[in-house]
């Protein structure tokens, strides 16, 4: 696989950090997740521990420190998800470990970033949204913004593009041999993706107040519609070619209606729409519309988006040996696409001994970590 031979320790965070660890563990790198040892039972459970290994660590105590260092002497990559200032209370900061490893490239994955006056300041993924400004632009009209679940910081913004960052940083070291530190910001992340956001702010596309444009819930064409059955269609006809496709599959005449983008006939023409949704089930809709540029698509649960047609034909969800459905790694390759793994997701701990000896710690050294309570050997499964 792409990242095959790429030796990566992660430090267990919570959400964004993993994602990341398990994009790279599915495009071939060698993942170690390094968990706390003393506070197992207060483990923030990685859901998204697919393809990696766990190793239990307890920093806090010197030998553990001194274990890391020696690890990460060792790698290609480390991922530290916390607050700044953490890793050089620790003695890991970057100066020493790049000091020890020039190759190392050392990924610093905060809500805030290292610099700034929230940098040592708690968050989760709605405050970076929000001082991103994207949030503000989130959400019904006359409703106060609305944060989607916590994709957009921590996911979009954090887990993937400190992915990107790291795959930057190993092609530039491919060149120049030298490895560096990637300061990933949530806010800055998800506001980078925002980028259309604001180049796009004098195209009119933004006029309204939120919830009132075409792309934010004001366009009747471009919104979500509930059907008889009590489920739901997305509409995202935005061209006047696939508008005119929409109109027809909804029975009306185009020429009795006012045009696509009279914005002061939206709101009466969502209610029409909505009426006309309301008549008819998910499936019949889905018969008008399948196999048509209305660019109408049904809103699937989860487990109706894994058995959809379309999904299925192309293996988009895939089942590992637990049976557990989630998406497949993306983008597909052509020649060296990701495989993930289908095994179980590991207990904390549970490789401790097999990594530290892969990465040279004798048996002699790991028995002292172990009588020291530096590391743990516990088969717990992780929580959550
Ligand atoms: C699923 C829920 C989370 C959803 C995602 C949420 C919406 C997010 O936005 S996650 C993104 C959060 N932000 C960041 O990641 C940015 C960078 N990180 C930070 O800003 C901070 O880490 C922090 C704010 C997230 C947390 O601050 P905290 O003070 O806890 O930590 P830090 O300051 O970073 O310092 C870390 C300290 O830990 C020491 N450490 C680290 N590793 C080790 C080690 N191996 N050995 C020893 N010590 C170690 C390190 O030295 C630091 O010490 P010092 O401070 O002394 O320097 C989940 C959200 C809440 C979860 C639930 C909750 O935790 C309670 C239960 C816990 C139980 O175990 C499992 C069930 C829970 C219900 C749990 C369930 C879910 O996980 C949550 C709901």
């Amino acid at each position: 696989m792409a990242l095959g031979g790429v030796r990566v320790l992660e430090l267990a965070g919570l959400a964004p950090g993993p994602l990341c660890g398990m994009i790279l563990a599915d495009f071939g790198a060698q993942v170690v997740r390094v968990d706390r040892v003393s506070r197992f039972a207060e483990a923030h459970g990685d859901v998204q521990a697919r393809g990696k290994r766990s190793l239990a660590l307890d920093l806090k105590r010197p030998q553990g420190a001194a274990a890391l260092r020696r690890l990460c002497g060792r790698a290609d990559v480390l991922i530290e998800p916390f607050r700044h200032g953490v890793m050089e209370r620790l003695g890991l900061g970057p100066e020493v470990l790049l000091q020890e490893n020039p190759r190392l490239i050392y990924a610093r994955l905060t809500g805030f970033g290292q610099t700034g006056k929230y940098a040592k300041s708690a968050g989760h993924d709605i405050n970076y949204l929000a001082l991103s400004g994207v949030l503000s632009k989130l959400g019904r009209k006359n409703e106060n913004p609305y944060a989607p679940v916590n994709l957009l910081a921590d996911f979009a913004g954090g887990g993937v593009m400190c992915a990107l960052g790291i795959v930057i940083a190993l092609f530039e070291r491919a060149r120049s041999g030298r490895g560096q530190v990637i300061d990933a910001s949530m806010v800055e992340g998800v506001a980078y993706l925002s980028s259309f956001l604001w180049k796009s702010q004098k195209m009119g596309l933004w006029s309204q107040p939120r919830g009132q444009n075409l792309l934010d819930g004001g366009a009747p064409f471009y919104e979500v519609y509930r059907t008889s059955d009590g489920k739901f269609m997305a509409v995202g006809a935005i061209e006047p070619v696939f508008y005119k496709q929409l109109i027809k599959g909804l029975g009306l005449n185009l020429d009795e209606l006012p045009t696509q983008m009279s914005v002061s006939d939206w709101p009466g023409m969502k209610k029409k729409f909505a009426s006309i949704f309301a008549q008819k089930t998910q499936a019949e809709w889905c018969s008008i519309f399948d196999s048509t540029d209305a660019c109408v698509i049904p809103v699937l649960s989860f487990d109706d988006a894994a058995s959809h047609p379309h999904n299925k034909e192309r293996s988009s969800f895939i089942k590992n040996e637990q049976g557990e459905m989630s998406p497949r790694p993306a983008p597909v390759l052509s020649r060296t696409p990701a495989v993930p793994s289908r095994k179980r997701d590991p207990f904390i701990g549970e490789h401790t001994e097999e990594i530290l000896l892969e990465y040279g710690f004798t048996k002699q050294e790991i028995a002292k970590l172990y009588s020291d309570k530096a590391i743990g050997f516990k088969n717990l499964k992780a929580n959550l």
